[in-house]
């Protein structure tokens, strides 16, 4: 059995369970359980806060974690990373107070900066030679230069509505994080095997995230062209229509030219394309 650990609430919650999800790992939602077993794969789900996740991993309590960067990287725990999962992308800034003239990381010079990821901001200071005072706060951050608490701020930034909302500006941007599947080291043959199974689901259900499946109806002596503006995975499927003249065309679509190529198919005399989206798709 795999034990993996997610944060029990809060912005990881969501996408992990997600996650499970969409790899067919099914997790009952027993409130308050903070152990809960999957009911058709040997995985058992973990709930904690995100602060302890890297260090429940790097001992062993869980084999594997859902956590942000941010809380990888300052927690400096011996862990491995697995892959990258793409959500809760936010970035660790250094803020100070909007109307306050900026002239560069020297400003931070004999400052206080309130923030939750001291080891993180003490590298940065060391590195460019500023010698600055950290106090650490764990929650409500931003609020510290407006109540006199500190001079500047270094915290997660996303959209950077809170900065905004509290008279902050973004100066420096430290750090960019997105969640992390994080993993025990020295993980015995068996887990391991279940962490690959994990990994294949997860893969499938990536491959297909940004990709459609698409039919449309092309007259016979349009294939030729329509197949050399289509990208697909090996070649279109092609079959005959009960109208002689024409037949349906098959294939697989990234988004990132999806409409370009669906404006060259329907030039080249395309008609009917259907757009579905693809759960999974195993390469
Ligand atoms: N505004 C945001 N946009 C995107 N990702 C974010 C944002 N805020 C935080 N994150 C990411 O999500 C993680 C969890 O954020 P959250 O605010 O839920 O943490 P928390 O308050 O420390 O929760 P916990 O109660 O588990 O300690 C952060 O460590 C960060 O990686
Ligand atoms: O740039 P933004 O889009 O405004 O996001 C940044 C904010 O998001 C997070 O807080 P969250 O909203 O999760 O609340 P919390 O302080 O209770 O964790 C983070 O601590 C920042 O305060
Ligand atoms: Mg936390």
């Amino acid at each position: 059995m795999l034990r993996i650990a997610v944060q029990s609430k809060g912005r990881l919650f969501e996408d992990t369970m997600r996650l499970l999800n969409e790899a067919d790992i099914k997790i009952g939602s027993g409130k308050r359980t903070l152990l809960v077993q999957a009911s058709n794969f040997p995985l058992e789900v973990l709930y904690l806060r995100d602060d302890d996740i890297p260090q429940n991993v790097a001992t062993g309590i869980a084999d594997i974690g859902v956590v942000g960067e941010n809380e990888y990287v300052e927690r400096d725990e011996d862990a491995e990373v697995i892959c990258r999962l793409g959500f809760s992308r936010c970035r660790l800034s250094l803020a100070i107070p909007k109307s306050v003239e900026y002239n560069g990381p020297s400003w931070f010079n004999g400052k206080k900066i309130a923030t939750s990821y001291p080891n993180i901001l003490r590298k940065y200071l060391d590195d460019n030679g500023i010698s600055a005072e950290i106090h650490v706060i764990t929650g409500s951050v931003e609020i510290c230069p407006g109540i006199g608490l500190a001079d500047a701020i270094f915290d997660i930034v996303s959209s950077g509505s809170t900065l905004i909302s509290n008279n902050l500006r973004e100066v420096e941007r430290v750090m960019d994080s997105e969640a992390l599947l994080i993993a025990c080291k020295g993980m015995d043959k068996d887990k391991k095997a279940l962490l690959d199974e994990m990994m294949f689901r997860f893969e499938a259900v990536r491959n297909a995230e940004d990709k459609k499946y698409i039919r449309m109806n092309v007259p016979n002596n349009r294939i030729d062209e329509i197949i050399s503006v289509l990208p697909g995975l090996k070649s279109p499927t092609i079959i005959p229509l009960a109208d002689k003249d024409w037949c349906s065309v098959h294939t697989v679509l990234g988004e990132k030219r999806f409409w370009e190529i669906i404006g060259k198919l329907k030039e080249l005399g395309a008609q009917g394309i259907l757009v579905t989206p693809i759960e999974k798709m195993i390469l």
